[in-house]
């Protein structure tokens, strides 16, 4: 890849080109990203995009006017259908560095792998899907005033380059906050880690969008941003990849959780719930830890019947656990939460080694499916993530109850 001429003013970074046909599924197959040219010291600027540059929702005003009801992604993904037709573009040489394909995105997936898919990831696509359909018609309605249309494929194809490379605009000084969405060229051509800190903004000083890096890099390494705190299935939703270490994964056990609760409270009154109101939902766990409202919620279902003589004496030993007043209600509510857990993770366990085995033979059960080999390798990693999560959270319990 070369630089654009001129719609950056990069210093000591250049780009490389790693060929995306080549399958390399190692830590490093980043698609094409930036290197450092020479040494970069933390708090230099490694990238500035000048203003007339940006592609903003103001930018895109002046050419669209402001009589139309799309926001700012879905301007953003027409634009781009619409330059990408003009094969005279002054913007053809960044149109032409635009990923030809996100068949790595789960919401590209075949039916096939959508099946296997986290329950909660699978809704989140569907979401992701349905708002693209929703965009896709709001332009639609906005092209028929001009006379114009285009096909789905077109538009998701743009929407999805906007997903995966738009920026935040905020200014440096912290001015304006919230700030919008704008394809910054070049620029998006950095690619993430987690462990790369970068601050970021428009700088209003000298009207450029910048970032700089607080990590150094040495001459020849990759120069990586950071696109935010996320684990491996918002990561592989929002950019189609995922990370080989993230210590921000998790294993969400909302709908196990849940089930639980629908056992007690379909037989009597919705105590519990009215109880629990604050914590409910997001009981997560991590290779290291259980989330604090897991905690509480299994506690409070470990608390002996609603109904039974004493229950709201109970409610605020729980009340004073959560409070952090003391550390438990008693060891045999404890003993009967942890338990209540263990059993939640033999289940989730169980059922992400049934999809790890399923996928592991998948190319041999569907011959007929079609489907990008990063694809298949990044879902069956996120079940394996999952499953060591499970099995540490496991050791763990078993250690726990025994020195209860
Ligand atoms: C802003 S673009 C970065 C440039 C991109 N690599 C390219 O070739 O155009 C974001 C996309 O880069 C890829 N990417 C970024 N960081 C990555 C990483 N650590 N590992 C693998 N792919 C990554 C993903 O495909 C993501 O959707």
């Amino acid at each position: 890849m070369q630089n654009l001429p001129g719609t950056s003013q990069l210093s000591k970074i250049n780009s490389q080109v790693l060929d995306p046909r080549i399958p390399n599924l190692s830590n490093l197959d980043t698609g094409r990203g930036m290197m450092a040219i020479s040494d970069i010291e933390a708090g230099e600027v490694i990238v500035s995009v000048p203003r007339k540059f940006l592609i903003t929702n103001d930018s895109l005003t002046k050419i669209y006017g402001s009589q139309h009801a799309l926001g700012p992604h879905q301007l953003l993904a027409l634009h781009l259908v619409l330059v990408s037709r003009d094969k005279q573009s002054w913007w053809k040489p960044y149109m032409d560095l635009l990923p030809i394909h996100f068949n790595t995105m789960p919401v590209k997936y075949t039916k096939v792998l959508v099946d296997h898919l986290p329950t909660a990831l699978k809704e989140q696509v569907l979401q992701q899907k349905e708002n693209i359909e929703l965009d896709y018609l709001n332009c639609i309605k906005f092209l028929k005033t001009r006379n114009e249309t285009m096909i789905r494929e077109e538009y998701e194809w743009a929407w999805l380059c906007v997903n995966t490379r738009c920026i935040h605009m905020t200014k440096m000084d912290g001015t304006v906050k919230g700030g919008n969405i704008a394809l910054a060229p070049m620029l998006d051509f950095l690619n993430h880690t987690s462990e790369a800190k970068i601050e970021s903004g428009f700088n209003v000083r000298n009207q450029c969008f910048e970032i700089k890096t607080l990590t150094p890099y040495s001459k020849g390494e990759q120069v990586y941003i950071n696109y935010g705190p996320h684990d491996n299935l918002a990561i592989l939703k929002e950019y189609g990849f995922v990370l080989s270490q993230n210590s921000y994964n998790f294993v969400l056990l909302d709908k196990e959780v849940w089930n639980l609760y629908s056992e007690i409270e379909s037989k009597q009154e919705s105590r519990i719930l009215t109880v629990l109101y604050r914590y409910a939902g997001d009981y997560s766990i991590k290779a290291d830890e259980i989330s604090f409202r897991l905690m509480a919620a299994l506690r409070l279902l470990a608390l002996n019947g609603t109904t039974e003589p004493g229950f709201d004496r109970r409610v605020m030993d729980w009340h004073d656990v959560v409070m952090g007043q003391t550390d438990l209600i008693s060891t045999d509510n404890e003993r009967k939460a942890l338990i209540m857990l263990q059993d939640i993770c033999k289940k989730v366990s169980k059922q992400a080694k049934n999809e790890i085995d399923i996928l592991s033979t998948i190319t041999e059960t569907h011959p007929e499916a079609e489907f990008h080999p990063f694809a298949l390798y990044f879902l069956r990693q996120i079940w394996n993530e999952s499953n060591d999560i499970i099995e540490q959270t496991l050791v763990y319990l078993s250690d726990k109850l025994s020195r209860l």
